[in-house]
């Protein structure tokens, strides 16, 4: 290894070994993102209680920028009042050794008054494409999805961001924003990573039971079956999956199941019947008191 000269730059946030550097404030985050100057900085946004999927972003964003920023925040705006804000996981130090092992440089960890100390008037609307499947079960869920994304995207400037294909809608509304708002964000989606058994992980997982698991594989198999009957067209695709899911709404413990619905993967909205072309089946289904989505991206 040769020793450093005095043209090197100073020890990067995050340098080897170091495990990343923590902030807490907008201040401190100024001043790590100062540090790392100008650097390629990409940005993977997470609500925490990190795992193969969020791994998974940031391989994806090392690979398209110099350093990496990882947020960690559980956003109140886009949790419902009978959602679970109260007990989504928090295990901040698991989550900071997954970034330290990960190489990320920056962990933004910040807290509710950090990113809304006042009232938060002006937010960001998706618009139609916010309204339907998760923005029609989860009302206000895009909102306050944009209106914290484009805060961090303002705090930590990133050049790229990453955001997980398992979230396909969410994916897409945020694509939508930074294009109608002119963000300076390239937007990178990163292809979902599954356990063995097929369930996409998903920091909810942890709340199903071994039963409650095994029931919630119909998510997977359905969307499974959808894509083997993909040359059928979309009404094949749909009774394909519809079968799966069918069959378990009967199990025990039962599969409640959302939607189903095959879309267009820039617009989400629905394809016809005689539709060619890319899209994506998407689900969402209740397994006892845990709510999954999941989908898969189809060419017909
Ligand atoms: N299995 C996965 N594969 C790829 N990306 C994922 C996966 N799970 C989550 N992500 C992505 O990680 C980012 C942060 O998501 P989040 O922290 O909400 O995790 P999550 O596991 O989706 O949580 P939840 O269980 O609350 O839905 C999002 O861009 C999301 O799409
Ligand atoms: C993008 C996000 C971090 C915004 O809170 C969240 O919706 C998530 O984890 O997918
Ligand atoms: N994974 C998307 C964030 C949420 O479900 O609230």
């Amino acid at each position: 290894m040769s020793e450093p000269t005095t043209s090197d730059p100073a020890p990067a946030p995050g340098a080897a070994g170091a495990g990343p550097l923590v902030v807490r404030t907008a201040e401190e985050l100024a001043r790590a993102r100062a540090a790392l100057g100008t650097r390629r900085t990409a940005l993977v946004p997470t609500m925490g209680a990190l795992h193969s999927g969020h791994r998974r972003l940031v391989a994806t964003a090392r690979e398209h920028a110099d350093a990496v920023v990882v947020s960690i925040f559980v956003n109140p705006l886009q949790f419902g009042p009978n959602e679970d804000f109260d007990r989504y996981p928090r295990p901040l130090e698991a989550d900071l050794a997954v970034c330290a092992e990960a190489g990320v440089d920056v962990v933004f960890a910040p807290t509710v008054e950090v990113m809304y100390p006042g009232p938060q008037i002006v937010t960001v609307r998706p618009g139609a494409m916010g309204e339907v499947l998760e923005g029609e079960f989860r009302p206000g869920f895009f909102e306050g999805v944009l209106t914290v994304v484009s805060k961090l995207f303002n705090l930590v400037r990133p050049d790229v961001a990453v955001f997980g294909q398992k979230d396909a809608q969410q994916l897409a509304v945020v694509r939508r924003m930074v294009r109608d708002l002119c963000m300076p964000v390239h937007v990178v989606g990163a292809a979902t990573v599954r356990d063995p058994d097929g369930l996409a992980t998903s920091s909810r997982n942890v709340y199903l039971s071994a039963e409650e698991r095994r029931s919630a594989l119909a998510l997977s198999r359905a969307l499974l079956a959808g894509a083997d009957a993909a040359v059928t067209g979309a009404v094949g695709i749909l009774s394909a999956a519809r079968e799966v899911l069918d069959e378990a709404a009967t199990a025990d413990p039962p599969v409640a199941v959302d939607y189903l619905s095959l879309v267009n993967p820039v617009t989400f909205t629905e394809v016809s019947g005689d539709f060619r072309g890319d899209a994506v089946l998407v689900v969402a289904a209740w397994v006892g008191e845990t709510r999954l989505i999941d989908n898969v991206p189809l060419t017909l």
